[in-house]
């Protein structure tokens, strides 16, 4: 078991990374002095896999635990499903006194993490994320949220959790393509941060792909790694942080225009991150050779690397509620290079994302 700590003070917490630790949960949650009463917040799919698992092992440990199950998937991930939530929280006495333990994947961790950080002004909450995306990316640093109809995470709020146990066996139940997803994430840490990891992943994709738990291990460790060390500089991303979002500006706008729940979080992201190696390409921060680099690894690792088919302008329209628009611009990250980005202002998108979408959107390679 391998554990990293995300230093934030006072809020600072442990992620605890290994094969075959979920029995261990008990104990890490005493070791943070986690609340006794635990509203495990997970879907029905989860439940059903690790439910038992993870009473088991909080009971052992002392810890009055049970099971709050809302719907699955990505169109769940709203402000509806928070009010059941809530209403589940206040019919079943949960007070200031209680805890929220968020097992399951990125909607889970982003739902349950909200409803822990307005539920009575606040209460304490831990992730078991369950999910390779959920493990190297959205239970570590805070961001927790729900869509609307209009936008990805368009409400919610930074809050920390108070430790995340990392499980990597739990991935052998997951859908291949929910698996892959998450690696989309992963290469994203090795594009904006870390050209030896990114050349680790080129070398080590067939064994990521057939689950193999040591690589496993070191990919959920490095990036959590990465991610906690952003997170420490920069919380509540008034900077650096922003660079987790490569990929995402186009990746978000396609998620939404597909429909949320059409496309995997991660596959947005991977089709995003080909057109933000084009477009730093185009602006010679990278070269076409470093793009190709992007693209081939995504295409080995079975991901897709087209965004869906939708007019430049309703692209343009999505992409005026992105989070990173300031003061009007547009900005995005974007690769110089592998291993390194930028944050960088997109002043007149109507110039250059449509021909990027001519070049990177499904239809023109069909
Ligand atoms: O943790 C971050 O910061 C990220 O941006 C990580 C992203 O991979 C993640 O998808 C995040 O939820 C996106 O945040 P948003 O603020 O763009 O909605
Ligand atoms: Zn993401």
């Amino acid at each position: 078991m391998k554990t990293l700590t995300v230093g934030l003070g006072e809020r600072s917490y442990p992620i605890t990374i290994g094969s075959g630790i979920l029995p261990a949960l008990g104990e890490s949650l005493r070791a943070v002095a986690f609340p006794r009463k635990v509203a495990v917040v997970t879907n029905p799919t989860v439940s059903a896999l690790y439910g038992a698992a993870v009473l088991d092992t909080l009971r052992e440990a002392g810890f009055h635990a049970a099971q709050i199950s809302v719907p699955d998937g990505e169109a769940f991930k709203n402000l509806d499903t928070l009010n059941t939530l809530f209403d589940e929280l206040i019919a079943r006495g949960y007070d200031r006194g209680s805890g929220i333990l968020a097992l399951g994947g990125g909607v889970i961790g982003d739902l349950a993490g909200f409803a822990a950080a307005v539920y009575l002004r606040g209460i304490p909450f831990a992730q078991v994320p369950t999910t390779l995306l959920s493990q190297v990316d959205s239970s570590v640093g805070g961001k927790t949220g729900v869509n609307h109809r209009l936008g990805k995470n368009l409400i919610g709020a930074f809050y920390q959790p108070r430790h995340v146990h990392i499980d990597v066996n739990t991935l052998s139940t997951l859908p291949p393509r929910e698996f892959r997803s998450g690696l989309a994430e992963v290469v994203k840490y090795g594009v904006v941060r870390d050209a030896d990891f990114f050349a680790w992943l080129e070398r080590e994709h067939a064994a990521l792909l057939a689950l193999e738990a040591p690589a496993l291990v070191e990919a959920v460790r490095i990036s959590c790694q990465i991610k906690a060390d952003i997170v420490e500089i920069d919380e509540k991303e008034g900077g650096l942080r922003a660079i987790l979002n490569y990929g995402h500006t186009l990746g978000h706008a396609a998620e939404l225009l597909a429909g949320y729940g059409t496309l995997r979080h991660g596959e947005a992201v991977a089709m995003g991150m080909v057109a933000a190696a084009a477009i730093a390409a185009d602006l010679g921060l990278a070269s076409e050779p470093d793009r190709l680099r992007i693209e081939d690894l995504l295409r080995a690792l079975d991901l897709p690397v087209r965004l869906p088919a939708f007019a430049p302008a309703v692209y343009l329209d999505a992409l005026t509620r992105d989070k990173k628009v300031k003061e009007g611009v547009l900005q995005m990250v974007l690769n110089r290079g592998i291993g390194d980005c930028v944050l960088h202002s997109v002043a007149h998108p109507d110039r250059i994302i449509p021909p990027i979408l001519e070049k990177y959107c499904e239809k023109a390679t069909a």
